[in-house]
């Protein structure tokens, strides 16, 4: 069953312009001049219950704005959304009870009451029985460590001890479908960790669809299978990670050190007809890159740890941030080059 499910969407804003100097100031009085923005372009995704996607793209992809038109917060221009079998802008009441919305920059806890009231106010907006309540504030207190906090105003909290009622708030009423917005946005990494590790075992223990936006891709390798990646209001990938990495990442780094002193020249020779760069970082240790596609790590080591005795090695996995940085910044170009070859599962839009 699909739990998102998303047709030719788009948005469209009317930005006021305004002219420069006095003249124009006084024209503006008059008669103001209006610049359209398309933020989000005619997309198309579906998300399967009980799938966590990624949802990326630098600033002012667009993300925010797709986030608030699956939540019903704004109306799409044109184009066709179901969340959860309802039109998130109409059927608000019905819709609502099936989701749940966390914005990291924005809270939805009332700031000068105590944790545990906000809680008893959502119970009453989102009709929660008393006894599933009950039941529901237990294990989230007891998994995300609220007992301590309940008690205090949201105003007194740390930004880390909030963003955990914020989730807690969220979850209330059991949602089907939770939606993200930069959750560990600010966060130290130990607090990140622990929302990583939440949102994951909630994923598993009640299937719930999670739909995130974030500038951390740690938040994407911990917790998402696919990734839909935005750039200037259109999709220009949505597919799974790995395929991402392998498609894009340009090789592997192994780290060797070895028993004996050996030189940049020996190493190069075992790998003769390899294309593969070698760098020695002393008689100890050496660095080869080897890049996907022209040479195999297989075929690298078998050849040299023959012939060398080694001590120790490391494989250094490819940089998600790096590689994301890059389809960023190569624009279209590099999506051509996706299109050849496009493996199963992954859908590439030009
Ligand atoms: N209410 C609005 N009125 C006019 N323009 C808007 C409005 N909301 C968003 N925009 C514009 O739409 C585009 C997309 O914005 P959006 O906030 O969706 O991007 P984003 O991917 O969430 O970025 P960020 O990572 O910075 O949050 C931007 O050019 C933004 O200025």
């Amino acid at each position: 069953m699909l739990a998102i499910d998303v047709q030719m969407l788009r948005k469209e804003f009317q930005v006021q312009q305004s002219r420069g100097g006095l003249k124009g100031a006084v024209q503006d009085l008059f008669k103001r001049e209006y610049k359209q923005i398309t933020a989000v372009k005619d997309i198309s995704f579906q998300i399967p219950k009980g799938e966590i996607c990624g949802y990326i793209g630098e600033n002012g992809a667009g993300k925010s704005t797709t986030i608030k038109m699956l939540t019903g917060i704004l109306v799409p221009t044109s184009g066709h959304i179901k969340v959860n079998g309802y039109v998130p802008f109409k059927e608000r009441e019905k819709f609502v009870a099936g989701i749940g919305v966390v914005f990291g920059q924005r809270s939805q806890l009332w700031w000068d009451i105590g944790v545990v009231e906000s809680f008893q106010l959502l119970k009453k907006v989102y009709r929660v029985s008393e006894a599933d309540y009950k039941k529901r504030l237990d294990e989230l207190v007891d998994r995300l460590q609220l007992s301590d906090l309940l008690s205090r105003p949201v105003r007194k909290l740390s930004l880390g001890q909030r963003m955990r009622c914020e989730l807690a708030a969220s979850l209330l009423h059991n949602p089907e479908i939770l939606f993200l917005d930069e959750p560990t946005i600010g966060l130290d990494i130990v607090v990140k960790t622990e929302i990583r590790e939440f949102l994951k075992s909630l994923n598993q223990r009640y299937e719930t669809t999670i739909l995130l936006t974030t500038h951390d891709l740690q938040d994407i390798e911990a917790l998402c299978s696919r990734v839909i990646m935005l750039d200037d209001g259109r999709i220009i990938y949505d597919g799974g990670l790995e395929e991402l990495k392998a498609r894009w990442g340009k090789g592997k780094e192994v780290v060797l050190q070895f028993e004996h002193p050996t030189t940049l020249a020996r190493l190069q020779e075992l790998t003769l007809g390899l294309d593969v760069a070698w760098q020695l970082e002393n008689e100890l240790s050496a660095k080869v890159f080897i890049p996907y596609e022209r040479a195999n790590i297989s075929e690298v080591l078998s050849r040299v740890v023959g012939v060398l005795q080694i001590q120790d090695i490391k494989i250094n996995e490819t940089n998600t941030d790096d590689i994301v940085r890059e389809i960023y910044k190569s624009g279209s170009a590099e999506v051509k080059r996706l299109e050849i070859d496009q493996p199963e599962g992954v859908t590439i839009h030009a």
